[in-house]
């Protein structure tokens, strides 16, 4: 590639860049369950529906483009190209609409058929529709953040990294389900004086919390559903991928999300992210 050759990963990025505001608009009136289930079985909000056919239909025309893959529908789209493949989660924490809560967009660009291992994500990151729109994605090892205003892209910090000192942690799942081990690790990261709690129901809220004080994210393996939740190409790689890139670490409870093989495009993985300090210490804890 030279200089001058249209970039489909620089593309993908400034559509979902330009896309946001859209999105963010296109919530109003889009609040209500739609009668159809996602792949991962769950109910689906209309703007879900919406937002995924708005993002199927931009980025599967951008030259460069192989494949756009999304939470919300099981068959791949063939967009007749090959050198990237797109994964999206079209609204992250949709569940929010209902109480206007934080929520996301999250995506994954790959150098390979979908479903992929995260070592093949040549970028990720996601978008925030906090009281202002943010995009916060990672390249070539690093991560920058963004302030979104109509269709414009400010950049806010580059080679952004997770503060050293973590303080905020958060946790999904029922705790009755949690095992007793990963029961034990929450205990003491909440006994730490200098840690405190943060969880919003929106992943990309969650964890964009991280990234901005340090601390740690989890949905891990419950005893009634032992993948957890977060489905592993369009939430947890795309995660992973990014908080690794600001020296953080992402651990399925024993190795790095990135490092897992995917053998379904829809596979939930147990997901971990956070502070390189935490992460060892659940991993310690989890074996
Ligand atoms: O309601 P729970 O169990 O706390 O789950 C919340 C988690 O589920 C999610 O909403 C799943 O993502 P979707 O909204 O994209 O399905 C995460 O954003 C969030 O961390
Ligand atoms: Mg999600
Ligand atoms: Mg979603």
């Amino acid at each position: 590639m030279t200089a001058s050759d249209p970039d489909p990963v620089d593309d993908v990025v400034a559509t979902i860049a330009r896309s946001a505001a859209e999105i963010r608009q296109g919530l109003v009136g889009r609040r209500g369950k739609a009668d159809e289930e996602n792949p991962s079985g769950e109910t689906q909000a209309e703007a879900d529906i919406w937002a995924d056919e708005l993002l199927a239909d931009r980025l599967s025309s951008i030259d460069g483009v192989g494949q756009y893959a999304s939470e919300e529908r099981s068959e791949i789209i063939d967009a007749g190209d090959d050198q990237v493949y797109v994964a999206v989660d079209p609204l992250d924490g949709s569940s929010n609409l209902k109480s206007n809560n934080t929520m996301g967009t999250v995506f994954g660009i790959y150098d390979e058929p979908l479903p992929a291992p995260g070592s093949a994500l040549v970028a990720s990151g996601w978008i925030l529709y906090g009281p202002i729109t943010t995009m916060a994605c990672a390249r070539d090892g690093s991560v920058t953040k963004y302030e979104l205003t109509g269709g414009g892209r400010t950049v806010v910090e580059e080679d952004v990294t997770l503060p050293d000192d973590p303080l905020v942690y958060g946790f999904g799942g029922r705790v009755p389900h949690w095992h007793d081990d990963f029961r034990a690790y929450v205990r003491e990261i909440e006994s730490d004086p200098g840690h405190k709690l943060r969880y919003g129901g929106a992943m990309i809220g969650d964890v964009n919390q991280v990234l901005t004080y340090g601390g740690i994210f989890a949905y891990p393996a419950l005893e009634d559903s032992p993948r957890g939740k977060l489905r592993l190409q369009f939430e947890g790689n795309p995660i992973a991928y990014l908080i690794e890139a600001a020296g953080g670490r992402s651990s399925d409870g024993t190795q790095s999300i990135l490092e897992v093989e995917p053998t379904d495009l829809h596979d939930r993985v147990p997901l971990h992210v956070g502070n390189t300090e935490l992460i060892d210490r659940l991993e310690a804890a989890l074996e």
